[in-house]
């Protein structure tokens, strides 16, 4: 497994070792004492999470205050264009974001610390994305800030459809409501 902190250094990109045979492949998708001690911290994942969506869709910009989740991401079918915002308000990167591209075919997985709120683009036609939590999900908890939030500028990919071309985000009801960063609580 490699681990690469992103230029929001508290944000890693997982990177596991593939080991490929006649049979087809093998890889560790986690392993607690590997993560424990790249991120040098202890952690206790105590949910696990699915989502399938189809192209295009944009889920967040969401997270936890008073039980922030920390989350461990990774996409088991297509490929998603998965976001972080540092929400840290004493945090030199506040308010910046980190971007990667996870998918089945590169098994990319992106640590995102409590503290952050996660969104994701659906890039391909659908995709599954299952991710680890660091605390239970308590919706009298759950915030949401603007995925095109004019301070954070999550510079989300241009998803073009065969014959359709260009194609506007899909969002819940939910999402399109969401506060600007400016009104967001913060950590
Ligand atoms: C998050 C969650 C939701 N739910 C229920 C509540 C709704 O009836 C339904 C869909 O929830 P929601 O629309 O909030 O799902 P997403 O938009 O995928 O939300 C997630 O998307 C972003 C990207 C995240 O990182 C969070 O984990 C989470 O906010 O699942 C549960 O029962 N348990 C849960 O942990």
């Amino acid at each position: 497994m490699n681990f690469t902190p992103q230029h929001i250094p508290d944000v890693v990109l997982i990177e596991p070792c593939l080991f490929n045979d006649e049979r087809g492949y093998f890889f560790e998708s986690f392993n607690l004492e590997k993560l424990q001690r790249a991120l040098n911290r202890d952690l206790s994942f105590v949910q696990g999470n699915e989502s399938f969506s189809r192209q295009n869709v944009i889920r967040g910009l969401h997270y936890q205050v008073g039980r922030p989740q920390g989350k461990l991401v990774r996409v088991v079918a297509g490929e998603v264009f998965d976001v972080a915002v540092d929400l840290r308000k004493h945090s030199p990167t506040f308010g910046q974001w980190v971007g990667a591209l996870l998918s089945a075919e590169n098994n990319h997985q992106l640590w995102i610390p409590e503290g952050f709120a996660h969104g994701f683009q659906v890039i391909s036609a659908t995709a599954k994305l299952q991710y680890l939590v660091t605390d239970y999900w308590c919706p009298q908890y759950d915030r949401c800030i603007r995925f095109d939030d004019p301070d954070i500028q999550v510079q989300w990919r241009k998803v073009m459809a065969p014959a359709a071309g260009m194609l506007e985000p899909i969002l819940s009801d939910k999402d399109q409501s969401g506060k600007v960063l400016a009104d967001a609580e913060v950590f």
